[in-house]
């Protein structure tokens, strides 16, 4: 478990150190499909390692940078399951380490991220992902002109 935890660090430190430490560095908006938000929920919520020492490492990683928004795309594990099923037949693909987890994982991974969402609402953006594409792009695209037109 701690192994996997640190692994998750290892490869943020990385990505921080190549990607987006230089990307800031030249001015530019970083967009990141996961980030430590991920790390409490599946190695906290999922794994069960407690809150405090996912972050002590996500000090010593990130020295203080964090997200200025994270939108987390919610839905039920039920409607989720269905997508990943469709997902896997349509692309012929196995399922990977965490998506090989019971419900009950992915329930407690959903209520973490919930849990983490109430904690930080002025950073945080909750997408109801269970509607169509286009309905999911439209509340995204309203989160990001309501941000960007606080933080000017
Ligand atoms: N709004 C949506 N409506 C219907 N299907 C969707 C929608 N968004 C994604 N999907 C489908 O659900 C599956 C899982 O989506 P994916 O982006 O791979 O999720 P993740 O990155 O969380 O694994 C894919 O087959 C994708 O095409
Ligand atoms: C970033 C991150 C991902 N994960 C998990 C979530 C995913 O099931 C898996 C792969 O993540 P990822 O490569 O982002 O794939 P996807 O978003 O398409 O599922 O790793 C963690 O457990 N901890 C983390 O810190």
């Amino acid at each position: 478990m701690d192994a996997e935890l640190l692994l998750m660090f290892a490869a943020r430190a990385q990505h921080l150190a190549e990607k987006i430490l230089p990307a800031l560095a030249r001015g530019a908006w970083v967009v990141c499909d996961r980030f430590t938000d991920a790390t409490f929920a599946y190695q906290g919520g999922g794994r069960g390692i407690a809150k405090e020492r996912i972050t002590v490492l996500e000090n010593f990683v990130q020295q203080g940078l964090s997200p200025d928004l994270t939108l987390l795309l919610d839905m039920p594990k039920e409607a989720a399951t269905q997508r990943l099923e469709s997902r896997l037949t349509d692309r012929q693909e196995q399922r990977d380490r965490f998506e090989q987890e019971p419900g009950d994982f992915f329930q407690a991974v959903r209520d973490a991220y919930l849990a983490r969402a109430a904690e930080a609402p002025e950073r945080f953006a909750v997408i109801d992902a269970q509607h169509s594409l286009e309905e999911v792009q439209t509340q995204i695209r309203q989160s990001l002109l309501n941000r960007v037109a606080a933080w000017r």
